[in-house]
């Protein structure tokens, strides 16, 4: 019988690198030629069908029947031209992946290649069976997607791509998208009537967004050979191999030449679509990589990324190789995460963050850090999936607790506040008041960098630090934009209550900010957020501590957050409540999927390979003892694997009895209960069991490809 494991790790060692077909030494020869954006749609349409467009985007006007006509025609043409011979609405349903169906230009009854407006703009997919959670009716299940003209269009293989929203026949939108769109206006709307207190002449504020996205790479034959990898994403088991991260060495590292090779090639095809990918590096973990795009408009951004990881694993495919874009592939090991670096930028091209130091600059940094006092438990619902909990409070990865970094240079400068009661800024050798005037620049540059840290200001922007690497950042997004903009909202409204009852304008925004940069104090921290102390200080200022999934996504349909979300647009109660109980859903059924596997894997792979190696000892030791031969070292090992495989048999079959129980459940009380009664009772105590049996079974017979085989062959 063919070993699968030892037959990888043979494949896996005769791979060698493949060369990748670089168009131009010059980035700018094929930047963005697989995309299509506004400046190309100027290009190719007249002055007033693009300025339609533009004034589609910003007020979301509707698009009338000449003018979609004429982009679709000009879209074509560009596309038909490079090859395309199919469309697709793309769109982002709640499944968390991105959705394509492609149809063809070709119009087989006039025998042309045809592309209609009013098909650019909508279209009704047969989509019913995308989790709506609840909100249609399985006799009613009509779904349409609707063109996004903010995000550009892209050319996958031959087939044109048209960035879309996807909503419910009664209007309720059923993907990531369109609430990013709706959150992007909310935090416009307020963040810009704030900017004119100090600059009266800002019309629109947006936010950008810069992900770095973690990965892992592993052979592809290893992963064919693990089917916790294909079916879950991670290793359901694996004993610790002697060598991981201890001595940091792949941190940084020279890149080996398979991966380098994949990375470019990987990168070209990014590039072409016009993702402004810019960092390339080994991370931590043996076999963990980071690649990072320069900052967008957010909403591109988040298209973008998600684009993005579509292309890694076409393209990891023809290197031989897969990519991980789990959270936690590999227990005690860093995971992977987004780091999604966020900032504020008006439309006269000013960074809000940058502390250019004024009072502009601290009113939207104090009302930042408000915010996540007050709706921290929403940014933490937001980050909440089954992976992700693997992920968060070690190895780097920030804890569930959520509280906001600034390093040492703001900190002293809040505390000051906070002491004195008078917003003034200490320099080392005087205070100085804040006025509307700029005052010198804070040296924000000797901050630190806090990894523990979940939402940490780095010089110019807040990174996010607590995003899943598989999730879509559309939701952190939404959600952090949605109460900033509820904050700033408060904000002007209390500024204005106080010149209206005659304060000057500066002071009333004075006194804003030192009222709110003591009532937020409790969310400010800057130690070592895995440590004990951290956990029981965090208690103490009220900080909520919800490290299961299950618990967590409760905070998005709270009564607060369903009141900020519909107050702001971004979701209706149906809306919110209908992605809980997706969201719960996915999470149950992932550790369903995730425990089946476990108990598939136990008893069909490894348990044959133990007592395969039992019965050979058994019949070594009574030949040995035969001769007179003391087999005692021989008895004890097969001791330890038989009390092992009865180990492995009885938390397996507790498993499933476990899992027969609470199938009938309904949703939330399932997922609530596969957390505790299935996760939290089993899964350590079976994998403990099948991981000491990797370390005693004969290596020949084990099945399953180990950590140092899969993190450091390739
Ligand atoms: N060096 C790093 O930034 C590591 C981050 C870590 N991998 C995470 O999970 O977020």
């Amino acid at each position: 019988m063919t070993n699968l494991r030892l037959s990888a790790v043979e494949k896996a060692l005769a791979r060698f690198t493949k060369s990748v077909e670089v168009p131009s030494k010059k980035i700018s020869d094929y930047f963005g030629e697989n995309s299509f954006g506004l400046d190309k749609l100027k290009a190719a349409v007249t002055v007033d069908v693009y300025k339609k467009v533009i004034d589609s985007i910003e007020t979301g006007a509707k698009l009338d029947d000449v003018t979609a006509e004429a982009v679709a025609a000009a879209l074509k043409d560009w596309a038909v031209a490079k090859g395309v011979t199919h469309y697709t609405h793309w769109f982002q349903p709640l499944t968390g992946s991105s959705a394509e169906k492609h149809d063809s230009f070709f119009d087989s009854l006039k025998g042309v290649e045809r592309f209609k407006g009013s098909t650019l703009v909508q279209q009704e997919p047969d989509a019913s069976s995308f989790p709506n959670g609840g909100i249609r009716q399985t006799n009613a299940a009509r779904g349409y997607t609707g063109w996004d003209p903010s995000s550009p269009f892209f050319i996958v293989e031959e087939t044109l791509c048209i960035p879309t929203i996807f909503v419910s026949y009664t209007g309720d939108t059923l993907d990531y998208k369109a609430p990013l769109l709706k959150a992007q206006e909310a935090i416009n709307k307020a963040a810009t009537k704030v900017a004119q207190l100090f600059d009266p002449s800002v019309q629109n504020v947006s936010s950008s967004l810069g992900i770095e996205q973690e990965y892992f790479l592993v052979d592809k034959a290893f992963f064919a050979a693990r089917p916790d990898l294909y079916l879950t994403g991670r290793t359901l088991f694996g004993a610790a191999p002697a060598k991981g991260q201890q001595l940091d060495d792949h941190y940084f590292g020279s890149i080996a030449p398979r991966v380098y090779s994949f990375m470019r090639d990987f990168e070209v095809e990014a590039l072409k679509l016009g993702i402004p990918v810019q960092t390339r590096h080994n991370e931590v973990a043996p076999g963990q990589f980071e690649v990072a795009p320069l900052f967008e408009e957010i909403n591109k951004a988040v298209d973008h990324n998600l684009l993005m990881m579509d292309v890694m694993q076409k393209v990891a495919d023809k290197h031989d190789l897969k990519v991980l874009l789990h959270e936690k592939p590999f227990a005690g090991l860093n995971g992977s995460g987004k780091h999604n670096n966020w900032s504020l930028i008006t439309d006269n091209g000013r960074n809000l963050f940058d502390p250019e130091g004024s009072l502009y600059f601290l009113t939207f940094l104090v009302n930042t850090i408000k915010a996540m006092h007050v709706y921290a438990d929403m940014v933490r619902g937001s980050i909440a999936s089954v992976s992700n909990d693997h992920r968060l409070g070690a190895n780097e990865a920030p804890p569930a607790i959520m509280s906001v970094f600034l390093g040492q240079t703001l900190t002293d400068f809040l505390d000051k506040v906070e002491e004195t009661g008078e917003l003034v800024y200490s320099t080392e050798d005087a205070y100085m008041e804040l006025g509307i005037e700029r005052i010198p620049g804070l040296k924000l540059d000797n901050t630190d960098r806090n990894r523990t840290s979940p939402f940490a200001f780095t010089g110019n922007k807040f990174e996010l630090r607590a995003v899943g690497s598989t999730q879509n950042s559309a939701t952190p997004m939404a959600v952090l934009n949605t109460v900033v903009a509820e904050q700033l909202t408060q904000f002007a409204e209390s500024v204005s209550a106080k010149i209206e009852a005659g304060t000057d304008k500066e002071e009333a925004i004075r006194e804003v900010l030192v009222a709110y940069i003591k009532e937020s104090k409790a969310i400010r921290f800057e130690g070592d957020g895995y440590s004990q102390e951290w956990v029981e200080e965090a208690e103490g200022r009220g900080l909520s501590n919800e490290k299961d999934t299950a618990r967590a996504l409760k905070f998005l349909v709270s009564d607060q957050a369903k009141e900020v979300f519909a107050k702001h647009g971004v979701f209706n109660t149906r809306e919110i409540e209908a992605r809980y109980n997706v969201w719960m859903e996915i999470y149950a059924t992932k550790l369903s999927i995730e425990a089946t596997t476990m108990v598939d894997i136990a008893l069909t792979r490894v348990l044959p390979a133990a007592s395969t190696y039992v019965g050979k000892l058994v019949e070594t030791a009574a030949s040995a003892k035969s001769l007179g031969i003391d087999a005692e070292g021989m008895v004890t090992t097969i001791k330890e694997v038989s009390g092992l495989i009865d180990k492995v048999k009885v938390t397996s079959s507790a498993m499933i009895a476990d899992l027969e129980r609470i199938e009938e459940l309904e949703e939330e009380a399932h997922a609530i209960a596969m957390c505790d009664e299935i996760k939290h009772k089993h899964f350590d105590t079976l994998r403990a069991a099948v991981d000491s049996l990797e370390k005693l079974v004969d290596d020949a017979l084990w099945p399953l490809p180990k950590y140092s085989e899969m993190l450091f062959l390739k």
